[in-house]
Formats: structure tokens, C-alpha cells, sequence
């Protein structure tokens, strides 16, 4: 398959050399000094563009490669609120491919089934109050990360006393607090805590680093290059 890469930082790099070992051809690399790259021939050959870029220019980066004519995977965090209903509509009436995912990694697609089940559970023990932490490096640019909050909405579909999720401190008995924590290198920790008088139970995804969301965001083009329309994980792995 042909990749072109829209991004080459932290997971640009990683992303190359997981594409290269499963045999995939990189055709064009795109980043913020050679923009001009989006009407090459090079990067209209590609079947599918991975895009890792930043929170303000992943959209516009979209608009580039469907202009260009070509699929995109990204996983950039972060402009979901501004632009995610243009972008639905786009991929559900206009013809164009986005897979996206706020995690690429397969260790949280198994804890984001094990969230859903351990909410649900929790509508019959009202003793328990929940609360949500992530760490991340200090360079990341969001707060809270894509992937908290994906959990968070996953936690708000099924357990019914939660009816929103805000930053760090609750208010309210129905809100769900996401605490950010950004310290050194690290590439990604994600803790789900239930808390009653009596215990606690949590658990946590804990990336070592940052091969499995790479090698999620392969997989996710190999699929996504003969699919139309927007597309997430629940469409490559059945849990
Ligand atoms: N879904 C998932 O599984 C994961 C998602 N992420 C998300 O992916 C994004 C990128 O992460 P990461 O690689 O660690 O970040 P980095 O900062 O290491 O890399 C981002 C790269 O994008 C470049 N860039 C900035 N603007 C543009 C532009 N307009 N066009 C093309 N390239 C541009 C940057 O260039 P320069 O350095 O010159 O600014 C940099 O090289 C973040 O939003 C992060 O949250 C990260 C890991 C996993
Ligand atoms: O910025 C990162 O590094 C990461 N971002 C994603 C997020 O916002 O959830 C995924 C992963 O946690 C790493």
C-alpha cells in the first residue's frame, strides 16, 4: 500500500517504521515547512494519508487530503468539538474517508470494553462515586486527552447517574471529573477509579510507549483503503 504521512513528529516517525516493516511503501511525508507537498503527484498517489499533527491544523489537514483525493487515518486529539459534525457530514453524505480514533492502541480498545461493562455494573452499587485521571508528557497541547475523553463518554452512556463530564473538580453528584496530569516523557497513563466508604476499585492502561498506537494507525489504513465514510475502532476490532 502507499502511505503518505501528514505529521512526521513523535508518532510520524514511529508510524513510518511500523509501515515500512509490513511492507508498505512511503510516498510523500508532509510537515509544517513543505505544505505545497498536498498537490504533488507524490502525495495524490497515496491510498491512504496517516495524519498525527496538532490540535489546531489536523482539520485543515483533512480538507487538504480529501481535496487532494485521498483516504485519511488520523489520530490527532482535540478539534473534535469545533469541527466534528462538518466532518461527519462530509464522510456521511459528501463521499469522503476519515478513520479516526482518539486511541489507536489495542490495549485500550480491550480497557474501553472492560470501562463500558464495569459502568454498567455500577448502576446497581450507587456507593460508588467515579473519577477519572490521565497523565501525559508535558509537551501535549490538550486537557483532558482525546482518550479520556472517549472513556468519559463511554462511562456517560452507561452508567445513569453521570450525566456530563468536566475538568478536574465536580460540582455536581451527576458530573464526572477528569483530573490531567502532565509530567516528563510519559507517553500515556489512563485510570478509571471507583470509590465507596468501604474501597476502591481502578484500573488503568498504562502505554509502555508509542509502537501499539502506531501500529493501531497501520492497521486502521490497511483497512481503511478500500472503505468509504468516517470510521473508528469499533469498525476494525469487534470486542
Ligand atoms: N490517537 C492516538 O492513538 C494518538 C494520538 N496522538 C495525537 O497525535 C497528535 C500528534 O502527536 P505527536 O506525534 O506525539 O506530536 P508531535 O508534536 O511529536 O508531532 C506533530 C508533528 O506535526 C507537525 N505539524 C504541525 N503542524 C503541521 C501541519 N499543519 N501540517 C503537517 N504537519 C504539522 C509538527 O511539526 P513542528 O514540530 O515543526 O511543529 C510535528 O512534526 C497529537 O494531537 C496527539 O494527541 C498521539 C499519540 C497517539
Ligand atoms: O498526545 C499524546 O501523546 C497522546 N494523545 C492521545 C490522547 O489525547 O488521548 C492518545 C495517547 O494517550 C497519547
Amino acid at each position: 500500500m502507499k502511505i503518505a504521512l501528514i505529521g512526521y513528529g513523535k508518532m510520524g516517525k514511529e508510524i513510518e517504521k511500523i509501515a515500512l516493516s509490513r511492507g508498505h511503501e512511503i510516498v510523500s511525508i508532509i510537515d509544517l515547512d513543505n505544505q505545497e507537498d498536498f498537490n504533488s503527484e507524490a502525495f495524490k498517489s497515496a491510498d491512504v494519508a496517516i495524519e498525527f499533527t496538532a490540535p489546531t491544523v489536523a482539520y485543515s489537514n483533512y480538507m487538504k487530503a480529501f481535496a487532494a483525493g485521498v483516504k485519511v487515518v488520523s489520530g490527532s486529539t482535540g478539534w473534535m468539538d469545533e469541527h466534528g459534525d462538518e466532518i461527519k457530514d462530509l464522510c456521511d453524505k459528501g463521499g469522503k474517508t476519515l478513520f479516526w480514533a482518539s486511541n489507536f492502541s489495542l490495549g485500550v480498545g480491550i480497557f474501553s470494553a472492560v470501562n463500558k461493562y464495569l459502568a454498567k455494573i455500577m448502576n446497581q452499587f450507587p456507593a460508588y462515586d467515579v473519577t477519572m485521571s490521565e497523565t501525559h508528557h508535558i509537551h501535549k497541547l490538550d486537557a483532558p486527552s482525546g482518550t479520556a475523553i472517549t472513556l468519559a463518554e463511554e462511562i456517560l452512556e452507561n452508567l445513569d447517574r453521570k450525566e456530563r463530564w468536566v475538568k478536574e473538580e465536580a460540582n455536581a453528584a451527576n458530573e464526572l471529573p477528569i483530573h490531567s496530569i502532565r509530567e516528563g516523557e510519559v507517553p500515556g497513563i489512563h485510570t478509571i477509579r471507583y470509590e465507596s466508604e468501604a474501597d476502591s476499585i481502578s484500573i488503568t492502561h498504562d502505554a509502555k510507549n508509542r509502537k501499539g498506537f502506531a501500529l493501531g494507525a497501520v492497521l486502521a489504513a490497511e483497512f481503511t483503503c478500500n472503505k468509504q465514510g468516517l470510521l473508528g475502532m469499533n469498525d476494525l476490532f469487534k470486542f
